[in-house]
Order: C-alpha cells, then sequence, then structure tokens
C-alpha cells in the first residue's frame, strides 16, 4: 500500500519472469511466509467421555469430548500450533432466554479450558464469550421484546469472560457484537485483577451466511430465531469496521478479529494499514466446507487451496489466521 511504482522497467530489459524461471530464486523473492506460529486451531467439544462425533457439513471435523480433546491439544502442541480455541455444544436442556449456562463455572467449557490448562502446559487456550450456544434463541445476546438487547447481554457476556478466566483461559475472544462489550470485560477483568488476561475482539464480525456449518457443528440452528443483522455487521461496509476496531482497540482489546475471511481481505488490509495492532482472520466453517467438500470429491487439492488461502491471509496483513484446517497446516509446513 502507498508504494509508488516509480521504475517500473519496460520490456525486453525487464522480464518478471526470470525471478520465477527457478525454486530458489522463488524462494528468495517470496514476500510472505506463512508459519505454524500463524495458527490458532478451533476445536468443538461435547459432553460424554472417549467420544468423538463427526460434523457432517464440515467433513474431517469431529466434535470431542473432554478427554479427546486433551488429546488433540495435545496433538497442536506438538506441531507448534500456538493457540486453541473452544466451542461447545450445549445440551438443548440448558438452554434458557437469559443464557446462564454461559456463565456456569462447571459447564463444559470450564471443564475444557481447565484440562487443558493441566494435561497441556504451553498451548493458548482462546474461550469464544458469546451466548449463542447456551440461548434458547440461538442469539450472540438476549432477547426481549424480539430484539437482541445490548447493555442486558453485557452483564452476561462479562460473567461469562470472568468464569473463563478464573478456569485458565488464556484469550477472551468476544464474537458478540454489542456495543461496548469490549469495554465493559476490561473493565471487569481489571477490578478483579486480571491485569494479563488477553482479549482478541471479533472487532469486524460480518453477519454471514459462511456459519451455517459452525452452527450445525454446535447444534444452535435449530434453536436461531430471524438473523443476526442488528448487531453483525452489513457486508456492504468497510469505513463501519474501522469504527468497529477503533472502538475497540479504545475499549481494550490486545487483538481484533476481522470475520469471515476469504471475502474479507480488503477489511483485513484496511484495519492492518489503519491500526498496526495484532490483526486476525477466521477462516470459518463455510469455507473450510467449501474448500474441503470440493477436495472430497476430486475437484480441488486440499493440501494446496489450505497453504494458498492461509497465505493469502497473511499477504492481506494477517497476524495469524483461525482455521479449522490448522493441523493439516501444521503438518504440510513441518514437512516442507
Ligand atoms: N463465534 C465463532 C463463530 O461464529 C465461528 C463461525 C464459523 O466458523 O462459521
Ligand atoms: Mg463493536
Amino acid at each position: 500500500m502507498g508504494k509508488r511504482f516509480t521504475t517500473l522497467g519496460r520490456y525486453p530489459s525487464t522480464r518478471l519472469r526470470r525471478n520465477r524461471r527457478e525454486e530458489w530464486s522463488r524462494r528468495l523473492v517470496a514476500e510472505t511466509r506463512l508459519s505454524v506460529d500463524d495458527l490458532i486451531w478451533p476445536v468443538f467439544v461435547q459432553e460424554g467421555t472417549n467420544a468423538r462425533t463427526p460434523v457432517e457439513s464440515m467433513p474431517g471435523v469431529d466434535r470431542l469430548t473432554v478427554d479427546l480433546f486433551v488429546e488433540a491439544a495435545k496433538q497442536a502442541r506438538d506441531l507448534g500450533i500456538p493457540a486453541i480455541a473452544i466451542f461447545p455444544e450445549t445440551d438443548p436442556a440448558k438452554k434458557t432466554p437469559d443464557a446462564r449456562e454461559a456463565y456456569n463455572p462447571d459447564g463444559l467449557v470450564c471443564r475444557a479450558i481447565i484440562a487443558a490448562k493441566k494435561h497441556v502446559p504451553g498451548i493458548g487456550v482462546v474461550c469464544d464469550v458469546a451466548l449463542d450456544p447456551f440461548n434458547s434463541d440461538g442469539h450472540d445476546g438476549i432477547v426481549r421484546d424480539g430484539y437482541v438487547q445490548n447493555d442486558e447481554s453485557l452483564e452476561a457476556l462479562v460473567k461469562q469472560a470472568i468464569v473463563q478466566t478464573e478456569a485458565g483461559a488464556d484469550i477472551q475472544a468476544p464474537s458478540d457484537m454489542m456495543d461496548g462489550r469490549i469495554g465493559a470485560i476490561r473493565q471487569a477483568l481489571d477490578a478483579k485483577g486480571y491485569i494479563h488476561a488477553q482479549i482478541m475482539s471479533y472487532a469486524a464480525k460480518y453477519a454471514s451466511a459462511f456459519y451455517n456449518p459452525f452452527r450445525d457443528a454446535i447444534g444452535s440452528s435449530g434453536a436461531l430465531k430471524g438473523d443476526k443483522k442488528t448487531y453483525q455487521m452489513d457486508y456492504a461496509n468497510s469505513d463501519e469496521a474501522l469504527r468497529e476496531v477503533g472502538l475497540d482497540i479504545e475499549e481494550g482489546a490486545d487483538m481484533v478479529m476481522v470475520k469471515p475471511g476469504l471475502p474479507y481481505l480488503d477489511i483485513v488490509r484496511r484495519v492492518k494499514d489503519a491500526f498496526g495492532v495484532p490483526t486476525y482472520a477466521y477462516q470459518v466453517s463455510g469455507e473450510y466446507a467449501m474448500l474441503k467438500g470440493a477436495a472430497d470429491r476430486g475437484w480441488l487439492d486440499w493440501n494446496k487451496v489450505l497453504i494458498e488461502t492461509l497465505t493469502g491471509f497473511k499477504r492481506a496483513g494477517c497476524d495469524g489466521v483461525l482455521t479449522y484446517g490448522a493441523v493439516d497446516a501444521a503438518r504440510l509446513l513441518k514437512a516442507k
């Protein structure tokens, strides 16, 4: 961005194919490097022991009981993946309008955090802060009078961030898009002395049709009434993303995220250029499904499109990517 091309050169003295001719030369001029250090692996958890349930719309992805989640975390750590992100499937009987299961210190998420921290020290644990897995309305906030209430939702989100921090989670990642939640969570964490708790804000999260497989994975698609357009962003907007990100940084976010990923790389680039803070993108469930589903039919080469898309995120300005392909990518990068 902002580079001025004053010496473009001219054919035939200038031939851009010279630098591309040999593999060693292509390596020498490569601008972007993807590394295992750039990966965050989102993992789905479920109740029970020693069981995994395939997520039908995400071929190759399973929901795991906490004991198997610990094994997965070990595998991620051994591959050098810096962090995992936990997403729970909640028993429908525990879903209520006030989403109180979100801040149950004995709930599935807290048990997964405690187990990971005990058995897999050294891997970062990221936790979602949002009410949709726990809410009988399937919304990220509390619904009253047919509307997702902002300030009322903040109270529940703050409680959720606190119990997850107390269980040992390193990074709170609010994905709810309520106004003011980063400030409310930061204040509450500080007031309790959790000054080292990191916040990765889903700052520019768009109301997207690419989330459907995720809702199958956590079992919230049946519950969801309506859509999320009154709190998630309109995909027509880009300046608004900068306002969202700027506010979250001022309210105390340590890292910011753009979501979904591939159709929003222009937003990543603008955010990185405007703020220069640690910036992430989420290669979401629908993006995974679209690539993996095509690869499973033999229409795409999974390994190649995975590395190409992740490198594209980095080229656009990401410091890291949340991807369901993290383990595959880590293996491929290791083998290189
Ligand atoms: N709060 C986390 C998500 O909504 C994930 C979406 C996806 O992977 O589709
Ligand atoms: Mg916001």
